[in-house]
């Protein structure tokens, strides 16, 4: 197995074998995790080989044509040949070839990712509040405010675990809307709705520090709204990237649909191809309600940290796609998920990761896409 393949499959995986009853849960390393530029500082990786197809996921060259000399890579839902190379790029001219290569980009990512497996969705809750408990006692001593932006749906249910944590200075905390239903915030579809209920009336956080959504505006302008609510927090609470000026949340929370959708990014949609503005309006959203407004992907990325939560049964398939298949760039948006500096970390439970193949990553072999990879030895 070749180096780089190992470190294009090397997130640092942790397990955790938690009883239930216990808050900080017990935890496992599997595999560390190792930069690209580690390895090459140990020899491992020729400095050449740190390129498209290259030791990190989600890779694509964005030279301009002709791109990829050498087979369309994997990432972009190229396969590799028997022989291991990528497979050539086809020249046929089919009725897609209008589609815009550009749309859709995937970069190299610059920091490792953590994949925790908690034994329970018990456990996984309380893993994900020693997270966000870590991540607010950073931010609060370093600028005396914390900002968390919290996706809706079955994420919610997993912030319990923050409930009556005492060493948690909720005062502190400014709480924004990774993404938000155009209704009124008392719907039974909106986030801040679910939020207030599961976590934010049962912690001392001011309401004014709660940037929810105007109600009963046309969607766009409620998200106009929105990202001026950002601009007015200040670069006190919310600084901003040096180089891009994006807002540089402290922690964003995601949830991951079946379809791979984060936030309100869609698969394909305009607006996950977004490279500009901080919100944006949907008004299509194939999920309903079907106008919403989200933040976009460049201020998801430009996060210090990120953590993707997927509980139960019904997110393996999609978790197992996102960690283990490329998809073609937009097809999946959590693939898109690649913080510029920050941190990303994936907090799993036994049944979202039961269909992972977690013992071929220790051993480096994992390849995209997944049905290329050479059957395992049988044991003896
Ligand atoms: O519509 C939405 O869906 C996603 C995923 O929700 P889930 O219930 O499948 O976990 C959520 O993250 C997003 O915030 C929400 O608006």
């Amino acid at each position: 197995m070749s180096t780089v393949a190992a470190l294009r499959s090397a997130p640092c995986i942790a397990r955790s074998s938690s009883r239930s009853e216990s808050r900080a849960p017990r935890r496992h390393t599997v595999v560390r995790a190792q930069k690209v530029e580690e390895a090459q500082q140990a020899g491992g990786v020729a400095a050449g080989e740190a390129r498209v197809p290259s030791a990190a996921v989600n890779v694509i060259d964005t030279h301009p044509v002709p791109r990829w000399p050498e087979g369309i890579p994997p990432a972009m839902g190229g396969h590799f040949m028997p022989s291991g190379a990528a497979a050539p790029l086809s020249q046929s001219r089919g009725p897609y070839n209008n589609i815009h290569p550009l749309m859709f980009t995937y970069r190299a990512p610059t920091a490792d990712v953590d994949v925790t497996v908690y034994d329970s969705d018990f456990a996984a809750a309380a893993g994900l509040a020693d997270l966000v408990a870590a991540a607010s006692s950073a931010a609060i001593a370093a600028k005396g405010a914390f900002t968390i932006a919290l996706s809706g749906g079955s994420l919610v249910q997993a912030l319990v675990g923050l409930v009556g944590r005492a060493d948690v200075d909720f005062s502190k905390w400014w709480v924004l809307y990774v993404d938000e239903r155009n209704v009124p915030l008392g719907s039974a579809d909106s986030n801040h709705r679910a939020a207030h209920e599961q976590l934010l009336r049962k912690v001392p956080i001011p309401s004014s520090q709660v940037l929810t959504l105007k109600e009963g505006l046309p969607v766009a302008q409620a998200a106009t709204h929105y990202a001026g609510q950002l601009l007015e927090l200040g670069s006190g609470v919310l600084p901003r990237t040096p180089d891009s000026g994006l807002p540089q949340i402290d922690l964003v929370l995601l949830g991951v649909g079946p379809d791979g959708h984060v936030a309100s990014l869609f698969p394909n949609a305009k607006e996950t191809a977004a490279t500009e503005g901080w919100v944006l309006p949907v008004s299509n959203s194939p999920k309903p309600p079907a106008e919403r407004i989200t933040l976009t992907m460049p201020v998801i990325n430009a996060a210090k940290q990120v953590a993707i939560v997927a509980l139960g049964k019904g997110k393996a398939e999609v978790v197992q796609r996102a960690l283990e298949v490329q998809s073609l760039p937009g097809a999946l948006p959590v693939q898109l998920v690649q913080p510029t500096s920050g941190k990303l970390s994936w907090v799993l439970d036994q049944e979202s990761a039961s269909v992972l193949h977690i013992d071929d990553w220790a051993q480096g072999s994992k390849k995209f896409p997944r049905s290329e990879n050479p059957p395992k030895p049988a044991a003896a």
